[in-house]
C-alpha cells in the first residue's frame, strides 16, 4: 500500500495479471496499435483476432489459389461438419454429428425453430422472454404470424433474466417450443439451462437455446442437458471475425425426421448428382442450405485451439474473476452507476452492464480515449472482457477512463 490510491490499484491489477493462469494468452491476439485502443471491453460483440487466425486465413487463401475448385472435394465440402464437431467437443458438450456451421444466427434460428415446430404440430404456442435479443424476438414474431401460432412472453427485469421457476410456470401443454438465451445479452444473466430444459420436457415441449453470449466463455453441456436445439454466433468469444458463420445443434435423437424449411442443394443427399426433388442429407448436414462460407470459418478454429489448450473451466474461472473485478472497480470508481447484472458470479455470464443516464453522451468520448465498451439503450454501458485476450490492467484502465469522463 502507498498513499497513492491510483498506484495501489495499478499494482493490484499487475499482481492479478501475474497470478493469472491465462497470462500468456493475451499476447496471442493482435494489438495493431496499442495506443489507439487502451482498453477493449467489447469481446462479447466482436472478439479480437488471434495471430494464428491471420496465418490460417493466409494459408486458406493459398489453398484457394492453388487448389481452386478441387478444394471443395479435398476439404471445404466437409468443413461445416468437421468444424462443427470440433466446436461440439471443445465448447458445446456435444458428441460428433450434431453441430453444423453455416448461415447467420438469425437464419439458423429461423430454420431450427421451424423444424422444431413441425415436430409438435398439435401445439399452438412458443414461449420466449421480453428481453431476449431483438433478432430472436423478431424471428419468432415472424414465425408466429406465418404459422398462426401464439407467443407466450415471460416478462423479465432487464437487469436480470429468466428464472427456472418463471419458465416452468409459463410452459403449458400448449407449448410447442421454448426459445431462450443461455446468457442474456443485456444483463449477462446466466439461465439454468438444464433445469429449464427439464421443465420444457416435463410438459412435452422442445427447447432451442441461443448460446451467442455463452459459447466460449461459459461451459455448455448440450448433451447432458438433453437440449433439443441450439444456435449461436462465432464472432464473439470464439473470435471468428466480423460476420463469421453461426452454428446450429440438433440433438441426435431428433435428426432422422428433422426437416428445416430452406431446402438448398448443399443440404441435399448427393448434391452433385443434381437430381429432381429434395431429399435431406443424412444427419446434421441437412441443416445446410447453400454454399458455406469457407473463409469465414477459418479464424474460429484458431480460437478453439486456444480454448482446447486452456480448458473451458479455466476460461470460465478467468471470466468470472474479470467480471467480479469490473463490479469491484465500478463500486469504487463509479458509485453513481447502477450495476444492472447479477452480483453472484455463478448467475452471470461473461459481461456486466452498468446503468447511468449519461452513458449515452459519454460513449463517444470513451472511444476518443481508446476505451471501447458497448452501449445498450436506454442507458447501459456493457463491459465484456474476453477471458483469453483481456488483462486486468486493461479493465482497470477502462474503468478509470469511464470514471474520468463521467
Ligand atoms: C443473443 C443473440 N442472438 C443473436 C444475435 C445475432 O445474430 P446474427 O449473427 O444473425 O446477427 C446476437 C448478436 O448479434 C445475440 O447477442
Ligand atoms: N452482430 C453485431 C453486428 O453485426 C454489429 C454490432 C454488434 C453486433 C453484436 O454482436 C451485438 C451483440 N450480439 C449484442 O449482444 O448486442
Amino acid at each position: 500500500m502507498t498513499t497513492d490510491p491510483a498506484a495501489d490499484l495499478a499494482a493490484d491489477a499487475r499482481a492479478r495479471d501475474a497470478a493469472d493462469p491465462l497470462r500468456d494468452y493475451p499476447a496471442l491476439f493482435h494489438r495493431v496499435d496499442a495506443s489507439d485502443v487502451v482498453s477493449y471491453l467489447d469481446g462479447n460483440s466482436l472478439g479480437r483476432p488471434t495471430i494464428a487466425a491471420t496465418e490460417a486465413i493466409s494459408a486458406a487463401v493459398a489453398q484457394w489459389s492453388g487448389r481452386l475448385i478441387r478444394g471443395w472435394d479435398e476439404e471445404w465440402f466437409d468443413l461445416p461438419i468437421t468444424i462443427g464437431d470440433r466446436l461440439g467437443r471443445v465448447v458445446l458438450g456435444a458428441a460428433p454429428g450434431q453441430t453444423a456451421i453455416g448461415d447467420s444466427t438469425t437464419v439458423l434460428l429461423y430454420k431450427l425453430a421451424r423444424g422444431a415446430l413441425a415436430m409438435r404440430p398439435d401445439r399452438t404456442e412458443i414461449v420466449l422472454d421480453t428481453d431476449n435479443f431483438p433478432t430472436d424476438r423478431y424471428v419468432l414474431e415472424g414465425i408466429a404470424a406465418e404459422l398462426g401460432l401464439d407467443l407466450r412472453w415471460i416478462t423479465v427485469d432487464p437487469a436480470s433474466g429468466v428464472e427456472a421457476g418463471a419458465a416452468r410456470e409459463s410452459i403449458t401443454e400448449r407449448t410447442a417450443l421454448v426459445v431462450l438465451s443461455h446468457v442474456a445479452y443485456r444483463s449477462g444473466f446466466l439461465a439454468d439451462a438444464e433445469e429449464i430444459t427439464r421443465a420444457a420436457h416435463d410438459a412435452g415441449a422442445l427447447v432451442l437455446w441461443d448460446l451467442c453470449h455463452s459459447v466460449g466463455s461459459v461451459p455448455i453441456e448440450l448433451d447432458r442437458w438433453q437440449a433439443d436445439f441450439a444456435v449461436g454466433c462465432t464472432y464473439k468469444y470464439l473470435c471468428g471475425g466480423p460476420g463469421s458463420p453461426a452454428f446450429g445443434y440438433v440433438r441426435a435423437a431428433h435428426l432422422d425426421g428433422f426437416t428445416q424449411p430452406i431446402w438448398g442443394w448443399m443440404g441435399r443427399r448427393d448434391p452433385f448428382e443434381m437430381e429432381a426433388g429434395y431429399i435431406p442429407a443424412d444427419g446434421i448436414r441437412r441443416m445446410i442450405s447453400g454454399t458455406p462460407s469457407v473463409l469465414g470459418m477459418i479464424a474460429m478454429r484458431s480460437t478453439l485451439d486456444l480454448i482446447d489448450r486452456a480448458g473451458i473451466a479455466v476460461v470460465r474461472d478467468k471470466s468470472a474473476r474479470l467480471t467480479d473485478y469490473v463490479i469491484e472497480l465500478a463500486r469504487l470508481l463509479l458509485p453513481e452507476a447502477r450495476i444492472a447484472s447479477p452480483l453472484d458470479p455463478a448467475r452471470r455470464g461473461g459481461h456486466v452492464t452498468l446503468d447511468h443516464p449519461r452513458f449515452r453522451e459519454v460513449l463517444p468520448r470513451l472511444w476518443d480515449r481508446g476505451v471501447i465498451p458497448d452501449f445498450r439503450a436506454p442507458q447501459g454501458l456493457r463491459l465484456g472482457p474476453s477471458p483469453l485476450s483481456t488483462t486486468y490492467a486493461e479493465v482497470l484502465t477502462g474503468i478509470e477512463v469511464i470514471a474520468d469522463q463521467l
